[in-house]
């Protein structure tokens, strides 16, 4: 069964006031889920710059690896299980509007740390999210989690127009490979994947004969296929491990698809396939302003 990005409400329920405190102890609003006590949340974010990495061909996306830790991301899914929403397999999304959970709260609050700590320790960089974004109030008011059995994945879409600029996804328990695809080109038949089988990685940026190229960034790598007429790239694919967040604002929010094909033989990461579990996503967004009815 696919997801259809928006379509589709398996499950809304409201929430308990209660769900929180029973999963994580007592905690105030400023919740512990990801913070260990005595941990300096201010210091957190001195490592970010290494992690946040620029997907140079889809202009505006951005990845950061391992943004949870292990224990951070047993927290968070402990929290979506306390939740209840896919207690059924057949369950597989769940969208909160408005008053987001305690839990969602906080993670908008890391996330919106680990960008601004890129953001303002590096001056000639637009980040991964532009200031006027980034201090928006709230930065997220709208959260989509989705789970995905294996073989399930999200059809090719952009995320609708009645949300804002600037997405954020957290990657939970399985690896996939997210692709992206330019929009004029994101209706063509089926891209090849052959043609990568038996390619190596390298470091750096190395283009194939065929036109498919690999680059390794830090943790992260890409496959681009180019586009053999302009020598863009019109498909990018994205391998998410489990804790990875990606965030994505103008062109690659607006002018390309977002896939994750899970079926048979799709999750291929270079010559390998990739082992398929049950994956879960948290999906961040704002809402655009209601306009008046005249
Ligand atoms: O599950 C994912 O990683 C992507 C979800 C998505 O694209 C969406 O909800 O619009
Ligand atoms: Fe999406």
């Amino acid at each position: 069964m696919e997801c259809d990005s928006d379509e589709e409400v398996v499950h809304s329920p409201e929430m308990k006031e209660d769900v929180f405190s029973l999963v994580f102890g007592d905690s105030d609003s400023e919740a512990d889920l990801f913070f260990s006590e005595g941990e300096e949340k201010e210091e957190l974010g001195a490592n970010w710059s290494d992690r946040w990495v620029k997907v140079d061909e889809v202009e505006g996306l951005w990845h950061c690896s391992q943004f949870l830790s292990s224990e951070q991301q047993a927290a968070l899914t402990n929290a979506i299980a306390a939740e209840g929403w896919f207690a059924q397999p057949q369950h597989n999304q769940a969208m909160q509007f408005g008053d987001l959970p305690g839990w969602t709260l906080e993670l908008c609050g890391r996330i919106a740390q680990s960008i601004r700590s890129y953001t303002y320790s590096s001056e000639d960089e637009t980040g991964p999210l532009p200031k006027s974004l980034l201090e928006r109030k709230p930065l997220f008011d709208q959260m989509i989690a989705n789970s995905y059995q294996p073989g399930e994945g999200i059809k090719a879409h952009v995320d609708l127009m009645r949300f804002e600029d600037g997405i954020a996804i957290v990657s939970l328990q399985s690896t996939c490979v997210m692709s992206f695809a330019r929009l004029g080109d994101a209706t063509e038949s089926a891209l090849e994947t052959e043609s990568r089988k038996g390619d190596s990685v390298l470091e750096g940026f190395a283009c194939q004969p065929a036109s498919s190229c690999h680059q390794v960034q830090g943790n992260v790598r890409f496959v681009r296929e180019l586009d053999q007429k302009n020598g863009l790239a019109k498909r990018v694919d994205v391998l998410l491990q489990p804790g990875d967040l990606i965030v994505s604002h103008g062109p690659a929010r607006y002018l390309w698809t977002h896939e994750i094909d899970r079926s048979k033989d799709k999750q291929v990461w270079l010559g390998k396939r990739i082992e398929q579990r049950q994956r879960i996503s948290v999906t961040l967004r704002r809402l655009c302003p209601q306009k008046d009815a005249d």
